[in-house]
């Protein structure tokens, strides 16, 4: 199967996820452990969304990033530019209103949302800083954003440890799982050419936002990241 190379080239991207889609979400339950699950219930804390607010969840893929919200009572719209993973995600979760889209070039109109959140998908975005820029665009002023994505350790010997993990065990082990290793290369490439917490902290200020914070988990693998649209 073709694996997207670290350019990004969004038809690579999407097409990359459309030939995974299919066993998208078992497959990450595996390679973290489970961790995946923690994750997503921190994501879903930070965001804090209040029942009936319009919740963007931006790179939703099969809408799994998505529905704690709805069923949390907010009304969520997974958006997502490959076609494959948004088949598998109105399969399983027919009520969620699932749009296909960019995030560098949204089809929201502006302030259309109380809050934005992307998980696992911004490292995937060809250019992080116009999707910052278009989250921004969509929130309403006050609105709110919480970035999760995978991030860098902060424990030197965990992090040499994880970065072992991550470059030599998990693409063999995922391809055997999917017979699919040029993805799981591209994952562990993404990964540690990904920016640290600070910098993307600096990306995010450079977008417009404003009040931005973050918090590492998981010792920092993963990073929550979130910032306030400037009232
Ligand atoms: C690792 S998946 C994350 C899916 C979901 N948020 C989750 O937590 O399981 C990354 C998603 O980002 C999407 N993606 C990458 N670049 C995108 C772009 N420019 N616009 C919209 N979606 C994009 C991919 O299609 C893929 O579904």
């Amino acid at each position: 199967m073709s694996r997207a190379s670290l350019e990004k080239n969004p038809a690579e991207v999407a097409s990359m996820f459309d030939g995974i889609a299919r066993h998208y979400d078992l497959t990450n339950d595996l390679i973290s452990l489970g961790q995946d699950r923690r994750w997503r219930r921190l994501t879903v804390d930070a965001v804090a969304a209040m029942p009936g607010e319009r919740v963007l969840d931006l790179a939703a893929g099969t809408g799994t990033s998505s529905e704690p919200f709805a069923d949390g009572g907010a009304y969520v719209v997974p958006s997502d530019f490959s076609f494959g993973m948004l088949q598998v995600g109105k399969r399983r979760r027919p009520d969620l209103p699932f749009v296909a889209g960019d995030a560098t070039r949204l089809p929201f109109a502006d302030e259309s949302f109380d809050a934005v959140t992307i998980s696992f998908g911004l490292r995937n975005v060809v250019d992080t800083s116009a999707a910052l820029r278009e989250m921004l665009r969509v929130v309403r002023p006050g609105g709110r954003v919480v970035i999760c994505e995978f991030s860098t350790p902060t424990w030197g010997p965990f992090r040499t440890l994880y970065q072992e993990y991550l470059m030599r065990a998990l693409p063999p082990v995922a391809g055997a799982i999917t017979k699919d290793r040029g993805s799981y290369d591209y994952l562990a490439e993404s990964i540690r050419a990904w920016p640290t917490q600070v910098e993307l902290a600096r990306l995010m200020l450079g977008a417009g936002w404003s009040h931005v914070a973050y918090r590492n988990v998981t010792g920092g693998v993963v990073a929550l990241h979130r910032a306030v649209r400037p009232a």
